[in-house]
């Protein structure tokens, strides 16, 4: 403990879909200095989403270094590193070069989907979801993983012959910064693979023969508050968890029944069920938590695909807004999205239709139709899909939450968070700390070095900084959800395919 005295730091890695950051954080967990880079997207094909495992790395570690610069600290100063990441994509490298023998495949990535069908054609659904708590969709590791062993040519006898290894974006920065030395994940990415037990804690040898993949190239499962190494300049990294699961822990939801929604590239809401592994009937994911010591935990957690993103396409593709938060402007401006509605189904939908064959739409064009509308259905379709996601959860848990935290970027938007809070009809309540991603890994690190003692000491941080009241009333709440729901349903089912049944 000794070693902590001179010590007063910790550093946040967030590395999420669409940039890394690096986050510093004091004793009390206020933020200290904050450094970000956003990096390129790459869409090879319709439904296709990539990264550059190396522009990956190259972000995260300038933005370290970067913060540090800024806060004007030395890496001696720092207790421990947590690392936060965006969950799912996958990453395979070359164990003696270090080099990644194929683009990162993301999260919302569609290209597995065929391999998915089989996967239900050969009757594993149900497997799956008993042992991994998953759906069979091509949003999880398993079957991206699988591609890349398919299509890279002497990739799995290489795999096999333990000169490559496989990892989420946590295992490949943790491998890139320890020199090659530590090659790990923690529970909550492991849970997120379609590889994993989430009952025994173990990898699932039945899933790995159905998939075909190596043991030998995946990482040892670990929690997720510990020291795994030391990066080159001798930090050490104690915590690591998938970004969703940091928030959560972020937001001190570490008691069963506590929920969180965030609002970044796609929208995650979980909701903690403690030591129960709580199976779904309504189309949510079971997953790994972390509890009040980082302990394993679990959640039922709803996926939606495309949040934030929505946005992003409005200013990247579309190019009708200059920067998101342009959007509440805009929005604004009109009364109404005049019966318009769009659904962001760009890479097929997430929780809890999970159907990966739907494209995204527009709906509701008339003549009167103006950009101002489009915007606003933009955001009202972030708030549409959460509400399918609550209402999916709520049926599942039997309660109906009082109120809903937020996180993420996209909650600085306040009309979007108005008309949340209206189209739920529940109170939504945004903290003033909106970096709970970054201070869950925070937590997990400090805790793990003994920088804190507890999450007690630290509850009092936890401050509302605005609640949105429910403002529409019934009948116009459900008017508007019920054009949504149709609007759905249209969307459906868009790109041809041979059926599973
Ligand atoms: N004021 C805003 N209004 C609406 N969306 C926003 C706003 N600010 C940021 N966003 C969206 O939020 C996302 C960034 O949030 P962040 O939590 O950093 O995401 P990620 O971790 O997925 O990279 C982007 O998709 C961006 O379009
Ligand atoms: O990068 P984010 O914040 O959109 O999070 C991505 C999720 O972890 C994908 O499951």
């Amino acid at each position: 403990m000794t070693d902590l005295q001179n010590k007063n730091y910790i550093i946040a890695l967030d590395q999420g879909t669409t940039s890394s950051r690096a986050i510093i954080f004091d004793r009390d967990a206020n933020v200290v200095c904050t450094a970000q880079r956003e990096f390129v997207q790459h869409y090879p094909q319709a439904g296709w989403v990539e990264h550059d495992p190396m522009e990956i790395f190259a972000t995260q570690s300038a933005v370290m270094v970067e913060a540090l610069a800024q806060a004007g600290l030395h890496h001696d100063q720092v207790a421990a590193i947590g690392i936060t990441n965006q969950r799912e994509t996958t990453v395979v490298w070359d164990k003696v070069t270090g080099r990644p023998i194929y683009n990162a495949i993301v999260w919302q990535c569609r290209r597995s989907t065929e391999i998915c069908q089989q996967l239900k054609r050969d009757g594993h659904e149900q497997y799956i979801s008993d042992t991994t708590g998953l759906v069979t969709d091509p949003y999880f590791s398993g079957t991206k993983l699988k591609w890349i062993l398919d299509n890279v040519e002497g990739s799995r006898e290489r795999a096999r012959n333990g000169e490559l290894l496989f990892g989420t974006v946590d295992s490949w920065l943790i491998w890139k910064f320890t020199g090659g030395k530590t090659h790990v994940t923690d529970y909550t990415n492991a849970s997120r693979t379609m590889l994993f037990n989430i009952h025994t804690l173990e990898w699932d040898a039945k899933m790995l023969e159905i998939l075909d993949i190596p043991r030998e190239m995946l990482p040892e499962v670990k929690s997720s508050s510990e020291i795994y190494g030391r990066t080159k300049s001798g930090i050490a990294i104690g915590g690591i968890a998938g970004d969703q699961q940091a928030a959560l822990f972020g937001q001190m939801c570490v008691e069963a029944g506590q929920a969180k929604n965030t609002y970044g590239t796609g929208c995650f809401l979980l909701m903690n069920t403690g030591d129960k592994a709580v199976k779904s009937k309504h189309g949510m994911l079971t997953t790994i938590a972390c509890g009040p010591r980082g302990e394993v935990a679990y959640a039922l957690e709803g996926a939606v695909f495309n949040g934030g993103s929505t946005v992003q396409w409005l200013r990247d593709e579309l190019k009708i807004i200059n920067d998101a938060h342009d959007t509440e402007y805009f929005a604004g401006k009109v009364k109404d999205s005049n019966g318009v509605y769009l659904v962001p189904a760009f890479t097929g939908l997430g929780a809890p239709y999970w159907d990966p064959y739907a494209r995204g739409a527009l709906f509701g064009l008339t003549r009167g139709v103006r950009v101002d509308h489009i915007i606003r259905a933009a955001l009202e379709s972030i708030a549409y899909q959460t509400r399918d996601v609550l209402d999916a959860m709520q049926q599942d848990s039997g309660e109906r939450l009082k109120a809903l935290r937020v996180d993420g970027g996209a909650v600085a938007n306040n009309f979007l968070m108005q008309f949340q809070a209206d189209i739920l009809g529940t109170q939504v309540e945004r903290p003033q700390m909106r970096e709970t991603t970054a201070l869950g890994a925070a937590y997990l690190a400090g805790l793990a070095c003994g920088f804190w003692g507890s999450l007690d000491e630290l509850r009092g941080k936890a401050v509302i900084e605005r609640e949105f009241e429910p403002q529409l009333d019934e009948a116009a709440k459900e008017k508007l959800y019920a054009g949504w729901q149709k609007a759905v349903s249209r969307t459906r089912d868009w790109e041809p395919h041979e059926s599973a049944e």
